[in-house]
């Protein structure tokens, strides 16, 4: 099994086993399963930067329910959760997607290109704050359907922000990792170093949101947790 089992909350790795082989990889779209494979071979531990598959059908489901159009992500990686929603938009939509590393992207663009979906995205290499900034001075508020962010957690907060103004009223702010790896309920001495700085993050995002009475909220414990926020100010 792809290292989609090291980086999700299922604890359970049967469970997440039967999950995956016995559901979403049999449904997973034939580009997404090559991307996903070319980018275990490529990166090994590291693929577990991308959505997981079961993630991946769910967020597909719910671009096609929302009739989402015009969408934002940050953190492309090799582009396993562009890709799925390139192929859930319309043949019109529009996604502006950022990421500081263009590599990984072309990586996942041949996919891409054979998946018939390109015309849709609208690649910009840079950090994701200047790019949401520059929107906003474009005068493109409230003209997005839906925002992904997969990046820099130190952010999110500041992303949250912006993308509040950018996403409509009834729009998605969908924010990846918030469990982080189940560490946001385990008390920092027995957390792992390299993951302690991102869990303060993520605590700190979800204490917020939890209070941010400008959103709806609902915590998914779907992947390495996904917390889905609907503007209704
Ligand atoms: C977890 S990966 C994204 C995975 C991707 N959503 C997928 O499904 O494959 C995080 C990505 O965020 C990018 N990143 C890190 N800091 C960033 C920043 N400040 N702005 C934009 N992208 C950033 C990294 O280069 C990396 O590709």
């Amino acid at each position: 099994m792809a290292d989609d089992s090291k980086k999700n909350i299922l604890q359970c790795p049967a469970l997440l086993q039967y999950i995956l082989e016995e559901n979403s990889y049999p449904r997973e779209h034939e580009q997404l399963k090559e991307l996903r494979e070319t980018t275990l071979e490529t990166f090994k531990y590291w693929s577990l930067m991308s959505v997981p598959a079961d993630q991946g059908l769910f967020l597909s489901m719910l671009l096609k329910l929302m009739n989402a159009k015009k969408t934002l992500e940050i953190g492309v990686f090799t582009g396993y959760s562009l890709l799925t929603t390139a192929l859930a938009l319309p043949a019109d939509g529009q996604i502006i997607a950022v990421d500081v590393n263009r590599d990984s992207f072309e990586i996942g663009l041949p996919f891409i290109k054979k998946a018939g979906v390109d015309h849709k995205i609208n690649f910009v290499e840079s950090h994701g704050m200047p790019v949401l900034n520059d929107l906003l001075n474009d005068g493109k508020e409230g003209e997005f359907d839906f925002a992904f962010v997969d990046a820099n957690k130190d952010e999110y907060i500041k992303y949250h922000e912006l993308l509040l103004k950018l996403v409509k009223i009834g729009g998605i702010i969908a924010y990846d990792n918030t469990l982080w790896f189940g560490t946001v309920a385990q008390s920092d001495d027995v957390v792992e170093e390299k993951l302690k700085a991102s869990r303060g993050h993520t605590r700190e995002l979800n204490a917020f949101l939890v209070n941010d009475s400008r959103v709806e909220i609902a915590l998914l414990s779907v992947g390495d947790g996904l917390t889905l926020c609907r503007r209704i100010k």
